[in-house]
């Protein structure tokens, strides 16, 4: 299956990172994913409830990372990745965490992950 869904660019806000003071503060971090989905049906009815709705999935991503609180980057893409497949029946997905400002002189650092098979 070619098609897909993506969001780019979700910011959430939260708790993340393994440093002490990085407990005690909110940071952003930027959500670019794509979830392998079959567009034609939600195509040809023209109903959301045959398309996986990116508004619910974006608000979805938001309550996990921040109920998560991750210390690495690596966990926060994880969980994730398992709500998605669990609780929307996405097979494939490619999700990319970036977290900006984290590293002097680099725009942003991240991490990359694809899970289970189109
Ligand atoms: N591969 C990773 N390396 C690092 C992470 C991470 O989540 N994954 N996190 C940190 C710190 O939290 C850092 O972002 C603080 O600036 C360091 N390395």
């Amino acid at each position: 299956m070619a098609d897909s869904v993506f969001i780019e660019g979700l910011v959430v806000e939260t708790v993340v990172g393994v440093y002490d003071w990085e407990r005690e503060v909110t940071q952003s971090l930027v959500i670019d994913l794509e979830m392998a989905w079959d567009n034609r049906v939600p195509g040809r009815s023209d109903d959301v409830a045959d398309a996986l709705d990116y508004a619910t999935v974006s608000r979805r991503i938001g309550t996990c990372l921040k109920e998560l609180r991750p210390k690495l980057l690596e966990h926060g893409a994880e969980v994730l990745a398992g709500v998605l497949q669990a609780e929307f029946g996405v097979i494939w997905l490619r999700l990319a965490i970036r977290k900006p400002g984290a590293v002097p002189g680099a725009k942003a650092v991240g991490v990359c992950i694809e899970r289970g098979s189109r």
